[in-house]
């Protein structure tokens, strides 16, 4: 149960890291279009074979992190949506494009940002180092610019630099504060999980006891033919199951000679034997008063005979804690018959509670069979 859930909650973040990516794809896509439009404006420096080489090395990181999702690899990593090595690839492409663009750079700062808005989600420390690289990065633009001598407006950077820092501070801010929503969100989530899980075990306990004879710890009616049904339908042709309806045999006088305490203790008693004598495939339950029902799945009549048997042989001998009841003096009636696939259980209960007659008109402290099915 606990390995499903499991399973689909890893199928629920890859679906979402995956269209995360999706994302990135399409913005590495639009960081692709740009380059050729600085490259066709005339604004890109560098020769058109580079810019070719770029966007080659684009498309193959994106196919490689294609890759790596598509095969669940990302998943053994601390951080599925591989956002720092996607934040890095984008920096890296970034700086070489915006190196490549001379004085146009300005106007395309702002995509240090759009590559930020994916790291938004980690934590704020993480965050701050990836904002300080894009700065670095900007800076030393400009300083290998005025390393290859190449002409600089120290005032148009500066200016650039401080509203890159700005912003940058201002992210960082923002990171933090959605860091911690995030973490808020977390812990709700966790409190209403706990709370789910408290409500689960609840129903369950609810289920049981509505389900469960209190006094036998048996299933009650109810439960046992909604058992039967459900291994009524799914019994295949050519497949029987056994039912028999169990009384215990002047249990009135029982209560009578020795109290009521003493004939709840028979019950119990008889509860207890039962469950040693059968597999725990079969279904006992308690019918009703000293009644109680039986459905040993996949049997013929001899085994189910041979069965029943055992259980009447085992209740004569047993004796009930606290009764001053000794072996020999209990007994109990058993009616049988077989369920095969297509009977109706209503008419194989009616069966089983004829033979049972018979067994209590026969003497009782015997088992008495109906094998002809109602269709027969
Ligand atoms: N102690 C106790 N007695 C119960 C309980 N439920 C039903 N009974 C009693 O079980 C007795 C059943 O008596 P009868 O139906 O006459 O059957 P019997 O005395 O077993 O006689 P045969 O079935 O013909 O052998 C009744 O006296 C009920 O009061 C219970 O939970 N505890």
């Amino acid at each position: 149960m606990s390995a499903m859930r499991d399973e689909t909650d890893l199928r629920t973040l890859q679906q979402l890291v995956t269209r995360r990516f999706a994302l990135a794809s399409v913005t590495y896509g639009l960081g692709l279009v740009l380059t050729w439009v600085a490259v066709a404006g005339g604004f890109y420096q560098a020769s058109v074979a580079s810019a070719v080489a770029q966007s080659a090395l684009i498309v193959v990181s994106q196919l490689l992190f294609f890759w790596l999702f598509h095969r669940g690899v990302n998943l053994r990593s601390k951080d599925p949506s591989l956002t720092e090595p996607q934040v890095l690839v984008g920096l890296l492409w970034l700086t070489t494009f915006l190196f490549n663009l001379g004085s146009a750079r300005g106007s395309l700062l702002v995509l240090y940002l759009l590559v930020l808005m994916f790291a938004v989600f980690l934590p704020p420390k993480v965050f701050i180092r990836y904002a300080a690289l894009a700065f670095v990065s900007f800076v030393s633009m400009a300083a290998l610019d005025y390393y290859l001598q190449r002409p600089i407006e120290t005032d148009v950077f500066l200016l650039q630099a401080s509203v890159l820092l700005v912003t940058l501070i201002w992210m960082c801010l923002f990171a933090g504060h959605v860091y911690r929503l995030r973490q808020r969100m977390r812990q709700r989530r966790f409190a209403l999980q706990a709370h789910q899980d408290t409500l689960r075990g609840m129903m369950r306990q609810l289920e049981d006891l509505a389900s469960t004879d209190e006094l036998t710890g048996l299933y009650n009616r109810r439960r046992f033919l909604r058992i039967a049904e459900g291994d009524l339908n799914r019994l295949r042709k050519g497949h029987q199951s056994g039912l028999a309806l169990i009384d215990l045999d002047h249990f009135k006088r029982i209560n009578d000679i020795h109290g009521h305490a003493t004939g709840d203790r028979v019950l119990q008693a008889f509860a207890s034997v039962a469950r040693s004598c059968l597999r725990d495939d079969d279904v006992l339950a308690r019918y009703g008063g000293e009644e109680f029902v039986l459905l040993l799945p996949n049997t013929d009549a001899e085994q189910f005979t041979a069965c029943c048997e055992r259980l009447r042989e085992a209740f004569a001998n047993a004796e009930p804690e606290d009764a001053n009841i000794e072996a020999g003096h209990l007994s109990l009636s058993i009616g049988l018959t077989l369920l095969n696939a297509g009977d109706d259980l209503d008419a194989a209960l009616q069966r089983a509670d004829e033979a049972l007659y018979r067994a209590k008109r026969g003497g009782r402290n015997r088992c008495e069979p109906a094998w002809v099915t109602a269709d027969a």
